[in-house]
């Protein structure tokens, strides 16, 4: 299989190495019967769980736990409405990732095989999956919260850029036997993912030095699709240019947007350079190799200016040495976690709340006064119906905000927490509960 080949647009025009993966809607189907009949057998005392959206309206439903069918698109058609196809059933918390999917697993479902195992809870059987497609087998550690970088090999794991991209580099270090899929945009990762390409796709979320990955944000409420884990590498960048070009030939220094800022010092020192926003770092690197530009310069990684054949000008070139980006592991389904682990977890939530004063301060509050750390906060313009007017007629914008908690989804005390919160809320989503990830160092490469 050709690995570096790009998935390219939003529609996931299939290259013929991809071609042989199961058609995703059969494999919707039968997940979606499995999850339905699943719900029915089983009981969690969880009201809140990964996935889940609901605006006040539909408390009733959650309350006497009426069982939702789970739509067969993956994708989100209006941020703000209850998604006709989210799954607000209690399975959701259940599921162990992956789990109907296609691994045979040794947990509280039993220790059966995917056909089986979805079978068993269904009492029911639908179209199975071609198996043209090598099927992954993960063990049940890697179906834990520690497993997410063991035994997963085979995984496939879609990234937004071209091969030598940092992004790449956290997919390995999540993953460190899977197969990188790179993806020309984001939103082509979140469909890879979607649509049964990946297994898992690795997003990047927030760099120390750019802060927010705001297009990631957009994305991971237009698409139902669960953070099941997150990792940090350090960005070390490289002023990448073709053989033999010096530094006083650059004229032009092309990157992601976000490695731009972050050496923003480095560049301003460069006279009469300008810069230029591309796809990706490596993207760029490739570009100056492809091209033959003898005036323009690449901000990029060591790997990538081994791969493109390019010369290191400079390297260490960020604005600071402690230069790290988080990414977020992103799978189909929710991880399953236990209450009071000894592993610290983090629950990612996204909530909008009425235009009164005072509101996120009272939002806030339902964590402060449970001791619930929050390790970040985030605020988006609301995509549909962004602008409001007060009384008065003045113009205002309306925001959806995202949190990170340091909380276990699955402790009394962040339940308690999320109640506190929809009481309020217009709109509430749990993102994902996932282990805090430790930072890895970049890969060797
Ligand atoms: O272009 C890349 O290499 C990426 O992986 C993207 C990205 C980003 O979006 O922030 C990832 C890490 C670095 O912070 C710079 C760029």
């Amino acid at each position: 299989m050709n690995r570096s080949a790009l998935l390219t647009n939003p529609d996931i025009t299939l290259r013929s190495d991809y071609q042989s993966l199961p058609h995703s809607a059969t494999c919707q189907w039968r997940r979606q019967q499995a999850r339905s009949a699943f719900h029915r057998t089983q009981h969690c005392k969880l009201q809140f769980y990964t996935g889940y959206q609901f605006r006040p309206e539909s408390h009733n439903r959650i309350a006497s736990r009426t069982s939702h069918t789970a739509h067969s698109s993956s994708r989100d058609s209006a941020v703000l409405e209850p998604a006709a196809h989210s799954a607000p059933d209690l399975v959701e918390q259940q599921l162990v990732e992956g789990n109907l999917d296609r691994a045979p697993v040794t947990s509280s479902l039993g220790s059966v095989g995917p056909e089986a195992s979805a079978t068993l809870q269904n009492g029911i059987s639908g179209p199975s999956c071609p198996s043209s497609r090598p099927q992954t087998v993960l063990t049940s550690k890697a179906l834990t919260d520690e497993g997410l970088v063991a035994d997963a090999a085979s995984m496939q794991v879609a990234y937004q850029g071209a091969p030598g991209a940092y992004s790449e580099g956290a997919a390995v270090a999540a993953y460190p036997d899977c197969t990188p899929i790179p993806c020309e945009q984001f939103e082509v990762a979140f469909q890879a993912l979607s649509q049964w390409i990946a297994d898992r796709a690795v997003l990047p979320i927030e760099n120390s030095l750019g802060g927010s990955i705001h297009s990631v944000y957009d994305l991971l409420l237009r698409y139902r699709l669960s953070i099941v884990g997150e990792v940090s590498i350090e960005v070390n960048h490289c002023l990448l240019v073709g053989p033999g070009v010096q530094r006083k030939d650059v004229r032009r220094v092309i990157s992601h947007y976000q490695a731009l800022a972050q050496v923003e010092n480095y560049v301003r020192k460069m006279p009469g350079v300008t810069r230029e926003a591309v796809d990706d770092t490596a993207g760029a690197a490739k570009m100056v190799a492809q091209e033959g530009w003898r005036d323009v310069a690449a901000v990029a990684s060591r790997r990538a200016a081994e791969l493109y054949g390019l010369d290191i000008l400079d390297e260490g070139i960020q604005d600071d040495t402690a230069n790290v980006t988080r990414f977020l592991i992103l799978a189909r389904d929710p991880l399953m976690v236990q209450p009071n682990s000894p592993i610290p977890h983090r629950t990612s939530i996204a909530f909008s709340m009425p235009e009164k004063p005072g509101q996120l301060f009272k939002a806030l509050s339902c964590f402060a006064m449970r001791d619930i750390d929050l390790t970040k906060i985030e605020s988006r313009p609301l995509k549909t119906n962004p602008i409001a007017f007060t009384p008065a007629g003045d113009r205002r914008f309306r925001y959806l905000f995202f949190i990170d908690a340091a909380a276990n989804l699955a402790d009394d005390n962040t339940q308690n927490a999320l109640r506190h919160l929809q009481e309020m809320a217009g709109y509430l989503r749990v993102l994902g509960c996932y282990p805090v990830g430790k930072k890895k160092d970049r890969p060797a490469s």
